[in-house]
């Protein structure tokens, strides 16, 4: 039966990359969806806006919506403090079973819960079914339409605390604009944005940051 596409990059990552170094996983993804065939992950330029807002968080507790092949999980797993945990929500089945594997040969799984499901069941159950409290940061690289809807329910599960930090890709391409102005026009939210490109791109792209303020 065929490959997927998301098949031949994992298989990329098991034949390039370095089993237990997560950078290297991380270069060799980027390495093909540059090279070979362009795929969503958040990429390189975007990254480093991602790994700048997780260090300057130091979550205890991230959330990610959307993990795709594992790229933007494998990101931040490297960045958590010992201790320090991420919960990843993928409602594709293959992209979370390439992901399962990602994060294995990354070395992160031991950092990494994969939730597998549609993102407004899992994060009413996040509290009670995976012990949360609250969540430190959250990752948003689902589908552009789920955005708004998933930070109020965040809110109403009372998920968040003064200082949570949402960071959001794609407000540009494929664009979140009820999500956009949500945040930026809701009393409770401190935004600011981060232009960037689509990622293996030259179209430009942004991501957004919004704090939650209690
Ligand atoms: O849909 C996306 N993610 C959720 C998947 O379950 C997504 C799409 C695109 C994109 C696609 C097609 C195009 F033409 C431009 C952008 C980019 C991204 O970074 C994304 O995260
Ligand atoms: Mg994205």
């Amino acid at each position: 039966m065929n490959q997927s596409k998301e098949e031949r990059i994992l298989n990329f990552v098991l034949q390039n990359a370095v089993r237990g170094d997560p950078c290297s996983v991380l270069e060799a993804i980027d390495k093909y969806c540059s090279q070979k065939e362009w795929s969503m992950n958040v990429g390189s330029e975007k990254g480093l806006i991602l790994d700048k807002v997780v260090e300057e968080v130091s979550p205890s507790v991230a959330l990610e919506l959307g993990t795709y092949c594992g790229y933007s999980g494998v990101r931040i797993a490297r960045l958590l403090k010992a201790g320090a945990r991420l919960l990843t929500v993928e409602f594709n089945p293959a992209f979370a079973a390439v992901a399962k594997q990602v994060f294995e040969f990354a070395g992160v799984q031991d950092k990494v819960k994969l939730i597998e499901g549609p993102s407004d069941e899992i994060i009413p159950q996040l509290k009670k079914k995976y012990e949360v409290d609250t969540v430190d940061f959250v990752f948003l690289d689902h589908w552009k339409d789920r955005y708004k809807p998933d930070t109020i329910l965040l809110q109403e599960c009372n998920l968040l605390r003064k200082g949570s930090v949402l960071l959001a890709d794609n407000v540009i391409i494929p664009g979140a604009p009820e999500f956009l102005n949500y945040v930026r026009n809701n009393s409770h939210f401190q935004c600011t944005n981060y232009p960037a490109h689509l990622e293996y791109m030259k179209a430009s792209d942004a991501m957004e940051k919004a704090v939650f303020l209690g």
